[in-house]
């Protein structure tokens, strides 16, 4: 399959009641031609009339810029959906071709992004009386009238404070589950239980009683506000004939982006928003390193990203419908999310058809001169001699949580399968060996003989080798006969060697989570920080890394500049830093940084540099739109208002220019654009006309291929909150 962009749905919710009315946001109907969108256009929402939504190359979001009253900016998307839209025009139009597009075999990922209480969670849940994204796809998925069958599994998580759990099981018993990878690179979510379900009914139960364990809680903005990023995934196996498809359907309904101004959090509250944002905050440097080419793109900084990591530059095809608050309250994080758009819009995925052939065996031929032997149908279905047909299947498939030997459960099961394999092996060649005349029980009789006697010899051999171990470390050991007596009186051999397997697999698995917990402990520091604590921090790690580089002491230097991005994760520049040192130390290179500028305070005085904090990688203070070494992305994250450091950038010329994602793509023709009325917008903040001043500035912020560049002006953007470390 070629590649496919993500594709973009842009919905802007109604007023509410209360909600002042104004034109800061609006969908613009211009010149919408239903009639000349054609259904192949990647981005393209089909034939669609309603006037409560649009597509088509004149459909755009029309927003004014919150610092300058005198510019628009205008986001053509050939989906936007105004506040008169309905949930089925949008299922109908961007959703429901999906459903197909997953029913042929394919991971699809629809997720609702924007700020908090802009109707992401209507959108994707709706009401009883208005359904939204998720009830309208399996009410698809059940209603498709086709000769193929098609079963549907689902499976339901919650991301609550970067914690993932499964929301099929009440909390009480549910565990934060481990994210993990397989062998072929699949990122799984280990231990995850799935239900299948047969009827819309079936699904509908089991939905409702696992979203109402979902974590909600009242803000000023929104009196169920999500406090998590929930994920649906409705598997699809599609029968046709011989060939079996496996599809995945994943439904996001992440939480919002907060301003806590807005949100009037409390501190609880607070926690959550930070670790919401903080995802978020990852959820856009995995987008923007997608779109620089990074070498690394951060899918790992945060459960949701790795989550997602398929969606994102992976083998799936992905919506994003992104919800939009009315009125200029919300115009930052309209903008903001607007941006984030643009730039998940040039994401090319590669998607992958999981389809294959069901192997029927061949019926076996008759002996020519030796009587048929006699089948013992009971004991063919009760004994081992099942065997499996067809390839594995692409999708993972973790260890069932059902275990009554949880965790400890899917490498014994592993190596009993080694042994049924050895078995099954035997079995064949037991079979050659028969004579003939022998029933289908009898050799099952013989194979299950041999398999056990393999069992006990090995068991045995377990014992024996425990025993020597245990006569061994009898000295060093206080009381080995104690330990040997807190296992349950008449326990078996073969659940002894269950628990030694439990037991090792529980410590290496210890293992590994503490050493995961050490790698996040300067992550988890930061998170407690204040933007300006964490600023510091990070400033001082990375004056004593330059120190430590200067001397040729490349690797602790490198240690100290990965301990500054636990508190400056986003500095793109620090970044490119560790990947220099990181090569400078892997292929025995001395390293040699550039001279450092002379500090800001030094050139414009101490004033300006206790009001322009910024510092470049090395500790220095970045000049406020001068020449240098300023293209690092906005820096100055925080929980508030992280979202904003978007949106500026210091070009290499020192001039400010925006972020909002064309230029910032590596599709060359996107990368520049021009003024309106002249260069203004595109100067320094020194170098601006005064607001309101000339005619209104008309900013293109991104276009699709059939959308004509017009004149982008910079936004007003106050830069201390920008430059950052490098
Ligand atoms: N298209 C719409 N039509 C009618 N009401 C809507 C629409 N979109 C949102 N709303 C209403 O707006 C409010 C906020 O919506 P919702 O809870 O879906 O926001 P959210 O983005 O999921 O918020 P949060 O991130 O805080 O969970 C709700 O009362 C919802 O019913």
């Amino acid at each position: 399959m070629a590649t496919a962009k993500v594709r973009i749905a842009a919905r802007l919710r109604p007023r509410l009641a209360g909600e002042p009315t104004d034109d800061a946001v609006r969908i613009v109907h211009g010149e919408a031609s239903c009639s000349n969108v054609s259904t192949s256009n990647p981005n393209t929402s089909g034939a669609n009339t309603s006037a409560g939504s649009a597509s088509g190359s004149g459909t755009f979001i029309s927003v004014a810029n919150p610092r300058d009253a005198s510019q628009v900016f205008r986001f053509p998307f050939t989906s936007c959906y105004d506040a008169g839209s309905t949930q089925a025009e949008l299922f109908e139009a961007d959703v429901r071709p999906l459903v197909d597009v997953a029913r042929g075999g394919v991971t699809v990922t629809i997720f609702a992004y924007g700020v908090t209480s802009s109707g992401k969670t209507h959108t994707m849940q709706g009401t009883r009386a208005d359904p939204g994204v998720i009830p309208r796809v399996v009410e698809a998925l059940f209603a498709a009238e086709t000769d193929e069958t098609t079963e549907v599994t689902v499976s339901y998580i919650e991301i609550y404070k970067d914690d993932v759990f499964d929301l099929l099981v009440v909390r009480e018993n549910a565990p934060k589950l481990p994210v993990r990878e397989n062998d072929v690179g699949a990122v799984f979510v280990a231990g995850l239980s799935s239900a299948p379900v047969r009827s819309v009914e079936e699904f509908d139960k089991v939905y409702s009683t696992a979203t109402a364990r979902r974590s909600v809680g009242a803000t000023l903005l929104n009196r169920a506000s999500s406090r998590s990023h929930a994920v649906l995934t409705l598997s699809l196996r599609v029968t046709s004939g011989t060939h079996v498809r496996e599809g995945k359907i994943n439904l996001v309904d992440l939480a919002g982006s907060e301003n806590n101004k807005l949100t009037g959090n409390d501190p609880s509250r607070m926690a959550e928003s930070a670790a919401i944002n903080k995802s978020l905050s990852v959820l856009g440097q995995v987008v923007h390193a997608l779109n620089t080419g990074a070498p690394r793109i951060p899918y790992r900084n945060a459960k949701l990203t790795r989550i997602l990591q398929d969606a994102l530059g992976g083998s799936s095809v992905g919506l994003l419908i992104c919800n939009l608050a009315p009125g200029a309250k919300f115009r930052q994080d309209t903008l903001n999310t607007l941006n984030f758009a643009v730039r998940t819009k040039n994401i090319e995925n590669k998607p992958v058809v999981n389809e294959r052939e069901i192997r029927v065996p061949p019926p076996a031929p008759a002996p020519a001169l030796v009587p048929l032997p006699k089948i013992d149908l009971a004991a063919k279905l009760a004994g081992p001699t099942t065997r499996a047909v067809g390839r594995p299947s692409l999708v993972p498939r973790p260890a069932a949580r059902s275990s009554t030997f949880g965790l400890g459960a899917a490498p014994f099961a592993n190596r009993l399968s080694v042994v049924g394999v050895g078995a099954l092996k035997e079995k064949e060649k037991e079979k050659d060996e028969m004579l003939p005349g022998l029933s289908e029980a009898e050799i099952d009789a013989r194979i299950s003989r041999a398999v056990e006697a393999e069992v006990a010899r090995r068991l045995a051999e377990r014992e024996r080798e425990m025993a020597m171990e245990a006569g061994s470390s009898r000295g060093k050991s206080k009381s080995p006969k104690k330990e040997a007596k807190t296992l349950p009186p008449g326990l078996s051999p073969l659940l002894k060697r269950h628990k030694d397997l439990d037991d090792q697999l529980q410590a290496r698995l210890q293992e590994l989570e503490r050493k995961f917990e050490r790698g996040n402990k300067e992550a988890a520091l930061a998170d407690v920080l204040s933007p300006v604590s964490k600023k510091k921090t990070g400033r001082a790690y990375v004056a004593l890394a330059r120190a430590h580089s200067d001397k040729g002491d490349l690797q602790v230097a490198l240690d100290l500049y990965r301990r500054a991005e636990a508190y400056v994760p986003d500095n793109v520049k620090l970044k490119e830093r560790i990947i220099e040192i990181e090569w400078a130390v892997k292929n025995g290179k001395a390293f040699k940084a550039s001279p450092k500028r002379a500090k800001k305070k030094e050139r414009k005085g101490k004033k300006v540099a206790e009001v322009l904090p910024d510092m470049d990688v090395d500790g220095r203070v970045e000049a406020d739109g001068g020449a240098g070494e300023g293209e690092g992305e906005g820096e100055a994250h925080d929980s508030d208002d992280q979202m904003e450091v978007d949106e500026v950038e210091t070009s290499l010329t020192g001039r400010a220019v925006f972020a909002f994602g064309a230029e910032l793509t590596n599709t060359g023709s996107k990368r520049s654009f021009s003024v309106a009325d002249g260069d203004a917008g595109m100067e320094t903040p020194a170098k601006r006309p005064k607001r309101g001043a000339g005619k209104q500035r008309v900013v293109v912020i991104e276009s699709d291929e059939e959308d004509e560049f017009e004149p982008a002006a910079a936004p007003r953007k106050s830069r201390r909150r920008i430059g950052g470390l490098a």
